[in-house]
Protein backbone atom coordinates (compact mmCIF):
# COMPACT_ATOMS: atom_id res chain seq x y z
CA UNK A 1 0.00 0.00 0.00
CA UNK A 2 1.71 3.47 -1.53
CA UNK A 3 -0.15 6.62 0.07
CA UNK A 4 1.22 9.86 -1.54
CA UNK A 5 0.95 13.07 0.86
CA UNK A 6 1.25 16.36 -1.19
CA UNK A 7 2.47 19.17 1.48
CA UNK A 8 4.46 18.55 4.03
CA UNK A 9 3.31 21.07 6.42
CA UNK A 10 1.05 20.90 9.45
CA UNK A 11 -1.30 18.83 8.42
CA UNK A 12 0.85 17.03 5.73
CA UNK A 13 2.98 15.66 8.14
CA UNK A 14 0.81 15.09 10.84
CA UNK A 15 -1.28 12.59 8.86
CA UNK A 16 1.80 11.09 7.41
CA UNK A 17 3.27 10.69 10.84
CA UNK A 18 -0.16 9.40 12.07
CA UNK A 19 0.04 6.95 9.26
CA UNK A 20 3.40 5.52 9.69
CA UNK A 21 2.63 4.85 13.57
CA UNK A 22 -0.31 3.10 12.83
CA UNK A 23 1.98 0.98 10.47
CA UNK A 24 -0.66 -0.36 8.09
CA UNK A 25 1.28 1.14 5.14
CA UNK A 26 4.28 0.07 2.95
CA UNK A 27 4.86 3.26 1.73
CA UNK A 28 4.31 6.93 2.46
CA UNK A 29 5.79 9.37 -0.03
CA UNK A 30 5.51 13.35 1.55
CA UNK A 31 5.90 15.33 -1.52
CA UNK A 32 6.48 19.60 -1.41
CA UNK A 33 7.07 22.64 -3.55
CA UNK A 34 9.36 23.95 -1.00
CA UNK A 35 13.22 23.02 -1.65
CA UNK A 36 14.28 20.10 0.77
CA UNK A 37 11.32 20.89 3.09
CA UNK A 38 9.93 17.50 2.12
CA UNK A 39 12.76 15.52 2.26
CA UNK A 40 13.39 16.73 5.72
CA UNK A 41 10.30 16.15 7.21
CA UNK A 42 10.65 12.38 6.16
CA UNK A 43 14.13 12.27 7.56
CA UNK A 44 13.12 13.52 10.90
CA UNK A 45 10.11 10.98 10.88
CA UNK A 46 11.84 8.27 9.83
CA UNK A 47 14.16 8.71 12.64
CA UNK A 48 11.40 7.85 15.42
CA UNK A 49 10.43 4.31 13.55
CA UNK A 50 12.75 2.55 15.68
CA UNK A 51 11.53 4.63 18.65
CA UNK A 52 7.66 4.78 17.79
CA UNK A 53 7.86 0.75 16.27
CA UNK A 54 6.84 1.22 12.69
CA UNK A 55 7.92 -0.13 9.32
CA UNK A 56 6.49 2.09 7.12
CA UNK A 57 9.08 3.66 4.89
CA UNK A 58 8.63 7.50 4.39
CA UNK A 59 10.69 9.56 1.53
CA UNK A 60 10.51 13.11 1.18
CA UNK A 61 10.85 14.85 -2.83
CA UNK A 62 11.23 17.89 -3.96
CA UNK A 63 7.50 18.30 -6.64
CA UNK A 64 8.87 15.32 -8.32
CA UNK A 65 5.78 13.50 -8.95
CA UNK A 66 7.47 10.45 -10.78
CA UNK A 67 8.31 9.52 -7.02
CA UNK A 68 4.42 9.31 -6.14
CA UNK A 69 3.89 6.89 -9.30
CA UNK A 70 1.58 4.03 -8.30
CA UNK A 71 0.01 5.35 -5.00
CA UNK A 72 -3.02 3.76 -3.97
CA UNK A 73 -4.08 7.08 -1.84
CA UNK A 74 -3.01 10.00 -2.28
CA UNK A 75 -3.91 13.30 0.24
CA UNK A 76 -3.82 16.79 -0.73
CA UNK A 77 -2.69 18.86 2.04
CA UNK A 78 -1.38 21.76 -0.24
CA UNK A 79 -2.13 25.03 -0.01
CA UNK A 80 -2.06 27.90 2.53
CA UNK A 81 -4.01 27.85 6.13
CA UNK A 82 -6.23 30.55 7.54
CA UNK A 83 -5.01 33.33 10.12
CA UNK A 84 -6.43 34.10 12.88
CA UNK A 85 -9.77 35.93 11.97
CA UNK A 86 -10.20 34.55 8.19
CA UNK A 87 -13.04 32.05 7.33
CA UNK A 88 -11.70 29.12 5.40
CA UNK A 89 -13.82 30.00 2.07
CA UNK A 90 -10.96 33.14 2.08
CA UNK A 91 -8.16 30.96 1.15
CA UNK A 92 -10.31 29.48 -2.34
CA UNK A 93 -8.05 31.90 -4.78
CA UNK A 94 -4.54 30.80 -4.15
CA UNK A 95 -5.60 27.25 -3.09
CA UNK A 96 -8.19 26.70 -6.18
CA UNK A 97 -4.97 26.89 -8.08
CA UNK A 98 -2.57 24.80 -6.20
CA UNK A 99 -5.25 21.93 -5.63
CA UNK A 100 -6.05 21.86 -9.74
CA UNK A 101 -2.80 21.40 -10.49
CA UNK A 102 -1.51 19.32 -7.55
CA UNK A 103 -4.67 16.65 -8.66
CA UNK A 104 -3.85 16.50 -12.55
CA UNK A 105 0.11 16.04 -11.68
CA UNK A 106 -1.19 13.31 -9.24
CA UNK A 107 -3.45 11.28 -11.29
CA UNK A 108 -0.63 11.45 -14.30
CA UNK A 109 1.52 9.23 -12.22
CA UNK A 110 -1.24 7.30 -10.40
CA UNK A 111 -4.47 7.11 -12.65
CA UNK A 112 -6.10 4.16 -10.56
CA UNK A 113 -5.48 6.42 -7.39
CA UNK A 114 -8.19 7.48 -5.22
CA UNK A 115 -7.90 11.17 -3.89
CA UNK A 116 -8.27 12.41 -0.36
CA UNK A 117 -8.89 16.55 -0.23
CA UNK A 118 -8.11 18.31 2.60
CA UNK A 119 -7.14 21.79 1.28
CA UNK A 120 -9.78 24.85 2.42
CA UNK A 121 -12.15 25.29 1.60
CA UNK A 122 -12.31 21.83 1.41
CA UNK A 123 -15.99 21.26 0.33
CA UNK A 124 -15.02 23.31 -2.66
CA UNK A 125 -11.67 21.86 -2.83
CA UNK A 126 -13.09 18.58 -3.49
CA UNK A 127 -15.98 19.80 -6.46
CA UNK A 128 -12.83 21.16 -8.30
CA UNK A 129 -11.60 18.06 -8.54
CA UNK A 130 -14.49 16.37 -9.23
CA UNK A 131 -14.81 19.12 -12.41
CA UNK A 132 -11.08 19.19 -13.12
CA UNK A 133 -10.52 15.42 -13.01
CA UNK A 134 -12.17 12.05 -14.58
CA UNK A 135 -12.07 10.24 -11.84
CA UNK A 136 -15.04 8.34 -10.83
CA UNK A 137 -16.81 9.89 -7.77
CA UNK A 138 -15.54 7.11 -5.03
CA UNK A 139 -12.20 7.92 -6.07
CA UNK A 140 -12.82 11.74 -4.69
CA UNK A 141 -13.37 12.25 -0.88
CA UNK A 142 -12.94 15.27 1.07
CA UNK A 143 -11.53 15.02 4.86
CA UNK A 144 -14.24 17.68 7.00
CA UNK A 145 -16.47 15.74 9.14
CA UNK A 146 -14.25 13.62 10.24
CA UNK A 147 -12.48 15.89 12.43
CA UNK A 148 -15.35 18.04 12.75
CA UNK A 149 -17.17 14.70 14.39
CA UNK A 150 -13.88 14.44 16.43
CA UNK A 151 -14.50 17.98 17.70
CA UNK A 152 -18.15 17.28 18.68
CA UNK A 153 -16.98 14.19 20.80
CA UNK A 154 -14.75 15.96 22.24
CA UNK A 155 -17.18 18.99 23.30
CA UNK A 156 -19.91 16.73 24.45
CA UNK A 157 -17.66 14.57 26.59
CA UNK A 158 -16.55 17.68 28.39
CA UNK A 159 -20.71 18.83 28.85
CA UNK A 160 -21.17 15.62 30.01
CA UNK A 161 -18.46 15.39 32.16
CA UNK A 162 -17.45 11.56 30.34
CA UNK A 163 -15.02 9.86 28.60
CA UNK A 164 -14.84 10.43 25.65
CA UNK A 165 -14.68 6.91 24.37
CA UNK A 166 -18.14 7.06 26.26
CA UNK A 167 -19.64 9.49 23.56
CA UNK A 168 -20.85 9.01 19.82
CA UNK A 169 -21.83 11.88 17.45
CA UNK A 170 -21.59 12.56 13.87
CA UNK A 171 -21.30 16.36 12.13
CA UNK A 172 -22.63 16.36 8.72
CA UNK A 173 -22.76 19.46 6.40
CA UNK A 174 -19.97 21.63 4.78
CA UNK A 175 -16.57 22.21 6.85
CA UNK A 176 -17.36 25.65 7.43
CA UNK A 177 -17.73 27.88 10.97
CA UNK A 178 -21.53 27.90 9.45
CA UNK A 179 -21.83 24.83 7.47
CA UNK A 180 -21.66 22.17 10.05
CA UNK A 181 -24.78 20.70 11.19
CA UNK A 182 -23.77 18.72 14.20
CA UNK A 183 -26.17 15.73 14.87
CA UNK A 184 -27.23 16.46 18.48
CA UNK A 185 -30.68 14.54 18.74
CA UNK A 186 -28.58 11.50 17.35
CA UNK A 187 -25.61 11.79 19.75
CA UNK A 188 -25.74 8.88 22.32
CA UNK A 189 -23.54 7.97 25.50
CA UNK A 190 -23.34 4.43 25.85
CA UNK A 191 -26.35 3.81 23.47
CA UNK A 192 -28.55 6.42 25.61
CA UNK A 193 -29.57 10.17 23.96
CA UNK A 194 -27.43 12.70 25.33
CA UNK A 195 -30.81 14.85 25.27
CA UNK A 196 -31.32 12.58 28.21
CA UNK A 197 -28.00 14.19 30.16
CA UNK A 198 -28.00 17.83 28.95
CA UNK A 199 -30.51 20.74 28.80
CA UNK A 200 -31.29 22.51 25.27
CA UNK A 201 -29.44 25.16 26.48
CA UNK A 202 -26.05 22.89 26.86
CA UNK A 203 -26.76 21.15 23.71
CA UNK A 204 -26.73 24.25 22.11
CA UNK A 205 -23.64 25.47 23.23
CA UNK A 206 -21.76 21.64 21.74
CA UNK A 207 -23.31 22.71 19.22
CA UNK A 208 -21.85 26.02 18.43
CA UNK A 209 -18.49 25.28 20.28
CA UNK A 210 -17.95 22.64 17.27
CA UNK A 211 -19.00 24.41 14.86
CA UNK A 212 -15.85 27.35 15.20
CA UNK A 213 -13.57 24.03 16.53
CA UNK A 214 -11.44 25.19 13.40
CA UNK A 215 -11.57 29.09 14.32
CA UNK A 216 -10.58 28.46 17.90
CA UNK A 217 -7.46 27.22 17.49
CA UNK A 218 -6.62 29.30 14.65
CA UNK A 219 -7.02 31.69 17.11
CA UNK A 220 -5.18 30.23 19.83
CA UNK A 221 -2.47 28.78 17.83
CA UNK A 222 -2.20 31.61 14.77
CA UNK A 223 -2.61 29.19 12.32
CA UNK A 224 -4.86 26.24 11.81
CA UNK A 225 -4.79 22.71 13.89
CA UNK A 226 -2.66 19.91 12.60
CA UNK A 227 -2.74 16.94 15.26
CA UNK A 228 -6.60 15.82 15.06
CA UNK A 229 -6.88 16.78 11.27
CA UNK A 230 -3.93 14.40 10.66
CA UNK A 231 -5.09 11.96 12.68
CA UNK A 232 -8.98 11.87 10.97
CA UNK A 233 -6.88 12.27 7.55
CA UNK A 234 -5.13 8.68 8.72
CA UNK A 235 -8.55 7.03 10.00
CA UNK A 236 -10.00 7.80 6.49
CA UNK A 237 -6.32 6.26 4.52
CA UNK A 238 -6.55 3.47 7.02
CA UNK A 239 -10.39 2.72 6.60
CA UNK A 240 -10.00 2.45 2.33
CA UNK A 241 -6.25 0.94 2.75
CA UNK A 242 -7.70 -1.92 5.44
CA UNK A 243 -11.13 -2.08 3.29
CA UNK A 244 -12.96 -1.37 7.16
CA UNK A 245 -16.26 -0.63 5.91
CA UNK A 246 -16.11 1.98 8.29
CA UNK A 247 -18.64 4.45 8.27
CA UNK A 248 -17.58 8.35 8.33
CA UNK A 249 -19.10 12.10 7.44
CA UNK A 250 -16.81 12.77 3.95
CA UNK A 251 -17.62 15.10 1.13
CA UNK A 252 -19.01 13.55 -1.54
CA UNK A 253 -20.34 14.38 -5.25
CA UNK A 254 -24.16 14.46 -4.21
CA UNK A 255 -27.07 13.31 -7.26
CA UNK A 256 -30.33 13.42 -5.54
CA UNK A 257 -29.19 11.91 -2.19
CA UNK A 258 -30.45 14.67 0.82
CA UNK A 259 -32.35 16.28 -2.28
CA UNK A 260 -29.08 17.76 -3.41
CA UNK A 261 -27.57 17.80 -6.42
CA UNK A 262 -23.97 19.08 -8.29
CA UNK A 263 -22.27 19.44 -4.34
CA UNK A 264 -19.80 18.36 -2.67
CA UNK A 265 -20.94 17.91 1.11
CA UNK A 266 -20.20 15.97 4.39
CA UNK A 267 -22.75 13.19 4.66
CA UNK A 268 -21.94 9.61 5.55
CA UNK A 269 -20.50 7.52 3.43
CA UNK A 270 -19.02 3.72 3.62
CA UNK A 271 -15.19 3.42 3.42
CA UNK A 272 -13.81 0.78 1.88
CA UNK A 273 -10.89 0.03 -0.81
CA UNK A 274 -12.92 1.33 -3.66
CA UNK A 275 -12.55 4.50 -1.52
CA UNK A 276 -16.68 5.84 -1.17
CA UNK A 277 -18.29 2.18 -1.38
CA UNK A 278 -21.75 3.62 -0.05
CA UNK A 279 -23.38 7.44 0.27
CA UNK A 280 -25.79 6.43 3.54
CA UNK A 281 -29.12 8.12 3.95
CA UNK A 282 -30.24 8.85 7.63
CA UNK A 283 -33.37 10.24 8.58
CA UNK A 284 -32.93 13.86 9.65
CA UNK A 285 -34.84 15.99 11.80
CA UNK A 286 -36.72 19.22 9.92
CA UNK A 287 -34.12 21.46 11.87
CA UNK A 288 -31.54 19.32 10.46
CA UNK A 289 -32.81 18.83 7.32
CA UNK A 290 -33.15 22.61 6.90
CA UNK A 291 -29.39 23.09 8.76
CA UNK A 292 -28.52 20.92 5.93
CA UNK A 293 -30.45 22.66 3.36
CA UNK A 294 -29.01 26.13 4.24
CA UNK A 295 -25.53 24.58 4.54
CA UNK A 296 -25.58 23.54 0.96
CA UNK A 297 -26.62 26.68 -0.26
CA UNK A 298 -23.22 28.26 1.16
CA UNK A 299 -21.19 25.69 -0.23
CA UNK A 300 -22.66 26.44 -3.21
CA UNK A 301 -22.26 29.99 -3.22
CA UNK A 302 -18.43 28.96 -2.73
CA UNK A 303 -17.94 27.11 -5.66
CA UNK A 304 -19.55 29.59 -7.58
CA UNK A 305 -16.36 31.79 -7.11
CA UNK A 306 -14.65 28.83 -8.94
CA UNK A 307 -13.10 29.39 -12.65
CA UNK A 308 -14.19 26.44 -14.38
N1 LIG B 1 -10.20 19.78 5.73
C1 LIG B 1 -9.78 19.97 6.97
O1 LIG B 1 -10.40 19.48 7.92
C2 LIG B 1 -8.52 20.74 7.23
C3 LIG B 1 -7.90 20.68 8.49
C4 LIG B 1 -6.73 21.40 8.70
C5 LIG B 1 -6.17 22.16 7.66
N2 LIG B 1 -6.79 22.18 6.47
C6 LIG B 1 -6.22 22.91 5.34
O2 LIG B 1 -5.07 22.20 4.90
C7 LIG B 1 -4.19 23.09 4.24
C8 LIG B 1 -2.77 22.93 4.81
O3 LIG B 1 -2.71 23.37 6.13
P1 LIG B 1 -1.32 23.35 6.93
O4 LIG B 1 -1.60 23.82 8.29
O5 LIG B 1 -0.66 22.02 6.75
O6 LIG B 1 -0.49 24.46 6.13
P2 LIG B 1 1.09 24.59 6.01
O7 LIG B 1 1.38 25.95 5.51
O8 LIG B 1 1.74 24.14 7.27
O9 LIG B 1 1.48 23.51 4.89
C9 LIG B 1 1.09 23.62 3.55
C10 LIG B 1 2.23 23.12 2.70
O10 LIG B 1 1.81 23.09 1.34
C11 LIG B 1 2.97 23.36 0.55
N3 LIG B 1 2.58 23.74 -0.80
C12 LIG B 1 2.07 24.90 -1.23
N4 LIG B 1 1.85 24.85 -2.56
C13 LIG B 1 2.23 23.62 -2.97
C14 LIG B 1 2.24 22.97 -4.23
N5 LIG B 1 1.82 23.57 -5.33
N6 LIG B 1 2.70 21.70 -4.27
C15 LIG B 1 3.15 21.08 -3.16
N7 LIG B 1 3.15 21.65 -1.94
C16 LIG B 1 2.71 22.91 -1.85
C17 LIG B 1 3.68 24.45 1.32
O11 LIG B 1 5.04 24.57 0.92
C18 LIG B 1 3.49 23.98 2.76
O12 LIG B 1 4.60 23.23 3.21
C19 LIG B 1 -4.79 24.49 4.44
O13 LIG B 1 -5.50 24.86 3.30
C20 LIG B 1 -5.73 24.29 5.61
O14 LIG B 1 -6.77 25.23 5.63
C21 LIG B 1 -7.95 21.49 6.23
O1 LIG C 1 -9.91 25.81 10.73
C1 LIG C 1 -9.24 25.71 9.70
O2 LIG C 1 -9.10 26.65 8.91
C2 LIG C 1 -8.53 24.44 9.40
C3 LIG C 1 -9.40 23.24 9.40
O3 LIG C 1 -10.44 23.33 8.47
C4 LIG C 1 -9.91 22.89 10.76
O4 LIG C 1 -11.13 22.75 10.93
O5 LIG C 1 -9.08 22.72 11.67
Amino acid sequence: MKVTVVGAGAVGASCAEYIAIKDFASEVVLLDIKEGFAEGKAMDLMQTASLNGFDTKITGVTNDYSKTAGSDICVITSGIPRKPGMTREELIGINAGIVKSVSSSLIEQSPNTIIIVVSNPMDTMTYLVHKTTNLPKNRIIGMGGALDSARFKYRLAEALEAPISDVDGMVIGGHSDKGMVPLTAHATRNSVKVSEFLSADRLDQVKEDTKVGGATLTKLLGTSAWYAPGAAVSGLVQAIACDQKKMFPCSTLLEGEYGLNDLCIGVPVILGRNGIEEIVTIKLSDAEEAHLKESAEGVQKTNGLLEL
